[in-house]
């Protein structure tokens, strides 16, 4: 008789529930950028579990932007960012805040390393390319923000104690 192989010795207990919200901003799509910067956060190993293509308002982007409104760019700022479809997203995972934050990388993608999602497609503070939340709290505001509770969905990924 054989004896059965598991891996519960390679998994880890993963019940934390955080989660990030990540979009690709409208330079993004227009580049056709969505599907590789989703590629990304897969293969990390993180859990995607809201998704939408939305147009998005002044109204939503002024809320969402809020801490950086009396900046000298925050009006072109909302402008970029309305300019055409933003593809949303809520990223769920270990530790999913501060390490989407090292995927993206520095803000300025002049300072950005090679490998960050920045750093490999952008090279202007202006367009560049991505969001992604900076802090926990910052995080479950964007997300109530965006999305509907009921638009998030709490689906069990069958290695999800894997990562
Ligand atoms: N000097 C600037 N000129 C033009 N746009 C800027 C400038 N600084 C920031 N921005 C834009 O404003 C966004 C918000 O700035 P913030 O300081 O929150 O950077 P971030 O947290 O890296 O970006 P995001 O919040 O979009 O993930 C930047 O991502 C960038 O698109
Ligand atoms: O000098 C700046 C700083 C920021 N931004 C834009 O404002 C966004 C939000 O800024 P934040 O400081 O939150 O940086 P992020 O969190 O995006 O790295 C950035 O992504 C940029 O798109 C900009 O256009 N000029
Ligand atoms: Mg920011």
């Amino acid at each position: 008789m054989g004896s059965r192989w598991t891996y519960s010795e390679l998994k880890f207990p993963s019940n934390e529930l955080e989660r990030t919200l990540i979009a690709v901003k409208p330079d993004g799509v227009q580049r056709r950028l969505v599907g590789q910067i989703i590629q990304r956060f897969e293969q990390r190993g993180f859990k995607l579990v809201g998704l939408k293509m939305v147009q998005a308002s002044h109204g939503i982007l002024s809320e969402h932007y809020g801490e950086l409104r009396t900046k000298p760019f925050f009006q072109s700022l909302l402008t970029y960012m309305s300019s055409g479809p933003v593809v949303v997203m809520v990223w769920e995972g270990h530790n999913v805040v501060q390490a989407s934050r090292k995927m993206v990388g520095q803000t300025n993608p002049a300072e950005a390393p090679a490998g960050t999602i920045r750093g490999d497609f952008s090279v202007h503070v202006s367009r560049n390319v991505v969001h992604a939340s900076d802090s926990q709290e910052g995080a479950q505001k964007e997300i109530q923000l965006w999305f509907p509770a009921k638009d998030l969905l709490d689906w069990d990924c069958y290695d999800s104690n894997m990562w």
